[in-house]
C-alpha cells in the first residue's frame, strides 16, 4: 500500500519504517530539513534500539524515502498518518496547532480519496476537528481515522511489530477496511484490531496512559509509606503483583514517571475533564504525588550531608527519562539536578545516550564524564536516576576507590540492600531500609 507519514519523530519514524518492513511503500515528511537530510543520508536521527537495521534495509529496498515537501508526500500516499507533536499547552491541554495546521494544508492539497490517520495522542473530538478543517477546502472524498499509538520508547520497534492490540476509531467502512488490510501482518499472532468510534479510540489512549501513570504513582506512595513503617516495597510488590488481577508490570517504584507522554497526557486529560466541568480527582493526586516523587531523594541527600550541599561533588548516573532512549523530556534527573544545583552542589554526569540532549539544556552548569566510572572521580556521593543495564552490576571495589565516601542514593532500586550493606556502602533507595 502507499503510505505517507507526516512527522518523523519517535512515533512517525518507527511507524514509517515498520510499515515499509511489511512491504508498503512509505514516504516520510518532516518540516525539519536537517533531520530529513540526515535520514536521506541513512542516519537515524534518534536512538531507538533495532530501528537502524530496519531503517537501512527499507531505504535500500526503495520502500522508505524522506522529504520536506508535503505536496510530494500527499501526492504519494492513500493512507496519510499524522505523527505530529501534541505538546502541553500553557493551561495543560494538548496543543493541537501542529495537527490542525497540517490538516488545513491537507484540505488544500489533496486531489483524490485519502484516509487521514491520526496517530498523535489527541483529546476526544479531535477527529471531528481534523475532518472539519480538511472539509473546508477539500475537493475530493476523504476519511479521518483515529489510530492511537501505544509503543514505548526503547521497545518501539518490537511494540510496533508485535502490538498487543491495535485500536482503530472509524465510522467509515471504506477506511476501516483499508486499516484492517494495512495492519493484517501485525496481528497474525491473534492479537486484535479493535474497531470503535473515533471518540472512544481517542479516549482509550489517554485512559491507558493515565491508568499506567496512576499505577506507578500508587506504588510510589506505597514505597514512601514502607519507609515510614519499616516494610520492604520489593516484597510488597512481588506479593501484590502475583495476583493476576493486579499484574507484575508497572509496579516498580522510583523517582517518578517522566517522558514525553505520561506527564503531558495525564495533564491533558485532567484539563479536558475540567473543560466539561468534570473533576478527575484521581488525576489531580497523580500529578501532585509524581511532582513530589521526582525530588524524593533530596531530603535523604541533604540529611546525609547535614543540610549543607555547598561545594559537595555529586556524580549522577542516568539522565534519560528511562533506559534505552536518548529522550530527556520530563526526565526526573532534570528535577534532581536542578534541586542539587540550587543547593550549591557540583555535578558530574554520565548517561550512555542522553548526554548530547542534556548538554543542550544544561550547558556548562554540569561536568560531563566520558564513561560511568569517570563521573565518580573524587565525588562525595553517587545518585542514580535511570536504570540503564550497565549500572546494574558495577565493580563495587572501583566504586569505593573512586568515591570520597561510599554513599549511593539510588532512585531506581538497582541493588540489593543486604549486598550493599555487606559491601560497606551507605545505600539509600526507595521504599526499602537504608544500608549503613
Ligand atoms: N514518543 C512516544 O513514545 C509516543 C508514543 C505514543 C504516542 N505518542 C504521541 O505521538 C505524537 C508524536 O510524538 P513523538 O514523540 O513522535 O514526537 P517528536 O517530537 O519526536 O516528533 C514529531 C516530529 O514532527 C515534526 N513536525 C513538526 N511539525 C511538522 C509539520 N508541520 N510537518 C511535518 N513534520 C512536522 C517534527 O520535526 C518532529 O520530527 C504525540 O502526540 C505523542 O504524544 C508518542
Ligand atoms: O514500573 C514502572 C514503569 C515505568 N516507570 C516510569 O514511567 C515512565 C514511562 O515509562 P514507559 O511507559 O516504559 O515509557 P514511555 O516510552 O513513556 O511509554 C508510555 O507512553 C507512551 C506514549 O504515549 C505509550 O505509547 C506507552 O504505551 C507508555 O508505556 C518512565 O519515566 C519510567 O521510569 C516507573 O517509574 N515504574
Amino acid at each position: 500500500m502507499k503510505i505517507t507519514v507526516i512527522g518523523t519523530g519517535y512515533v512517525g519514524l518507527v511507524t514509517g519504517t515498520c510499515l515499509a518492513e511489511t512491504g508498503n511503500e512509505v514516504v516520510c515528511v518532516d518540516i525539519d530539513a536537517e533531520k530529513v537530510e540526515k535520514m536521506k543520508n541513512g542516519v537515524v536521527p534518534i536512538y531507538e534500539p533495532h530501528l537502524d537495521v530496519l531503517f537501512e534495509r527499507n531505504i535500500e529496498a526503495g520502500r522508505l524515502t524522506f522529504t520536506t515537501s508535503l505536496d510530494e508526500g500527499l501526492e504519494h500516499g492513500q493512507l496519510v498518518f499524522l505523527a505530529l507533536p501534541t505538546p502541553e499547552d500553557e493551561d495543560g491541554s494538548a496543543d493541537l496547532s501542529y495537527v490542525l495546521n497540517v490538516s488545513e494544508e491537507i484540505g488544500q492539497k489533496i486531489k483524490e480519496y485519502k484516509v487521514i490517520i491520526d496517530k498523535s495522542t489527541v483529546p476526544v473530538g479531535t477527529a471531528e476537528k481534523v475532518y472539519a478543517t480538511i472539509a473546508k477546502n477539500a475537493q475530493c472524498e476523504f476519511d479521518v481515522v483515529s489510530n492511537p499509538e501505544f509503543l514505548r520508547e526503547g521497545f518501539a520497534v518490537d511494540d510496533f511489530l508485535k502490538p498487543e492490540r491495535i485500536v482503530v476509531g472509524s465510522s467509515s467502512e471504506r477506511a476501516t477496511a483499508l486499516m484492517q488490510k494495512l495492519y493484517a501482518p501485525f496481528v497474525r499472532s491473534g492479537n486484535p484490531i479493535i474497531i470503535m468510534d473515533e471518540k472512544s479510540a481517542e479516549l482509550t489512549k489517554y485512559a491507558a496512559n493515565s491508568f499506567l501513570a496512576a499505577k506507578i504513582t500508587f506504588m510510589n506512595e506505597i514505597a514512601n509509606y514502607c519507609e515510614k513503617v519499616g516494610a520492604d516495597v520489593d516484597k510488597v510488590r512481588v506479593g501484590m503483583g502475583t495476583d493476576s488481577r493486579i499484574g507484575k508490570r508497572f509496579l516498580f517504584p522510583g523517582i517518578g514517571y517522566g517522558g514525553s507522554c505520561f506527564p503531558k497526557d495525564v495533564k491533558a486529560l485532567q484539563k479536558a475533564g475540567r473543560d466539561e466541568d468534570f473533576e478527575f480527582k484521581i488525576l489531580d493526586s497523580v500529578i501532585e504525588v509524581n511532582k513530589r516523587q521526582k525530588t524524593i531523594l533530596l531530603p535523604k541527600i541533604e540529611g546525609y550531608f547535614n543540610n549543607d550541599l555547598k561545594g559537595k561533588k555529586i556524580a549522577i548516573w542516568g539522565l534519560a527519562f528511562k533506559p534505552e532512549t536518548d529522550d530527556i523530556r520530563e526526565a526526573p534527573s532534570i528535577d534532581v539536578m536542578n534541586a542539587l544545583l540550587e543547593k550549591g552542589a557540583t555535578l558530574t554526569v554520565f548517561d550512555p545516550e542522553a548526554m548530547p540532549n542534556i548538554k543542550k539544556q544544561f550547558g556548562n552548569k554540569l561536568n560531563y564524564a566520558n564513561a560511568m566510572y569517570d563521573a565518580l572521580q573524587g565525588a562525595d556521593a553517587l545518585v542514580i536516576c535511570t536504570e540503564w543495564s550497565i549500572f546494574r552490576t558495577p565493580n563495587y571495589q572501583k566504586l569505593k576507590q573512586l568515591l570520597s565516601q561510599p554513599v549511593i542514593f539510588d532512585g531506581r532500586n538497582l541493588y540489593n540492600v543486604e549486598d550493599m550493606q555487606a559491601e560497606g556502602f551507605t545505600y539509600y533507595s526507595i521504599g526499602r531500609k537504608t544500608a549503613k
